[in-house]
């Protein structure tokens, strides 16, 4: 079996997150199977894999957003020391205290029929006066790069571009102070170079508030420059757990694969870039 969990500065301390044995069903299909996981305070950890590997399905069981048609099973899977019941879908999600989840589609996570202000006055007003809550709200909408949080107090999600929405979303998940941040695919509705500066503010204001990170994503590139650790999956299993700067000696073929298929200026001088189905010899199966 390949080690799924990485040695890590504060090992010995108690990790942010803990899964061992972790399944993921939905009926007849497997999508997670036997993940054992570690993040410990303030790390940043990547999960990647290709469509259908089970990456979202890891994430969204950590979270509490699982389907109600999945069966989660595991020997622990504890945020903080305290153990997560996943074994039941929430009707409505409610959010984990010391954790938050950021989509790629912000309006899955923002309401549509409240103000963004409204929104962060909900995570903010615990513990403080009205104003104060106003005043840190505005702060928070400031942080993220909104340069009118006035105005954008008092509109509606849609009413924002996609961009500032995503930035509201941050704002919203980091406001409720998570000892871990989940984002799913948090880039790939963005063009390059908006994906890089998305990824720089997750990272950043993560750092900032302390938060462990644990991103999903299909870009492994995103992964070397964004995550000091990386989890692999495919069909399903984690196969390989690595320190971002040592990809390019990874051991599993697929992750190998998997740096492998990323264009670059020395690839583009290849005939061909190989296929994830060439390098695990799966040409030719049905898809
Ligand atoms: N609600 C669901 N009901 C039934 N099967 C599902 C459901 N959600 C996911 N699956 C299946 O579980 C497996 C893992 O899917 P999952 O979405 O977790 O993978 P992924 O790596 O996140 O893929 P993507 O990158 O496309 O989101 C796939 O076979 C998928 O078809």
């Amino acid at each position: 079996m390949p080690s799924t969990t990485t040695s890590h500065p504060e090992q010995g301390t108690q990790p942010v997150l803990s899964v061992r044995n972790l399944d993921v069903r939905y009926g007849d299909v497997a999508a997670v199977t036997g993940a054992d996981l570690d993040i410990h305070p303030g790390q940043r950890v990547a999960i990647v894999g290709e469509s259908g590997s089970g990456k979202t399905s890891l994430g969204n069981a950590v979270a509490g957003f699982q389907p109600a048609a999945a069966t989660i099973t595991a020997d622990r899977l504890e945020l903080q020391g305290t153990a997560l019941d996943r074994s039941s879908a929430q009707p409505i999600p409610t959010r984990t205290p010391g954790l938050s989840m950021i989509f790629q589609d912000a309006m899955r996570s923002l309401d549509p029929v409240w103000t963004v202000g409204s929104q962060l006055l909900a995570v903010l007003k615990p513990g403080r006066s009205r104003k104060e809550a106003h005043r840190a709200a505005l702060g928070w909408l400031d942080e993220v790069g909104i340069t009118d949080p006035e105005r954008v107090m008092d509109v509606y999600p849609h009413q924002l571009s996609g961009g500032m929405r995503q930035r509201v979303m941050m704002a919203i998940a980091l406001a409720s102070k998570p000892s871990l941040l989940i984002a799913d695919e948090p880039t790939s509705a963005l063009d390059a170079s908006l994906a890089v500066t998305a990824m720089r503010l997750i990272v950043s204001m993560a750092e900032r508030e302390d938060a462990a990170v644990l991103v999903i994503t299909h870009d492994i590139e995103l992964c070397r420059h964004f995550a000091d650790v990386v989890v692999v999956m495919y069909h399903g299993e984690i196969v390989e757990t690595i320190a971002a700067s040592d990809l390019d000696r990874a051991q599993h073929p697929y992750t190998r694969g998997l740096v492998a298929c990323v264009p670059t200026l020395a690839s583009a001088k290849l005939e061909e870039l190989p296929t994830l189905a060439s390098v695990m010899g799966t040409e030719g199966d049905a898809a």
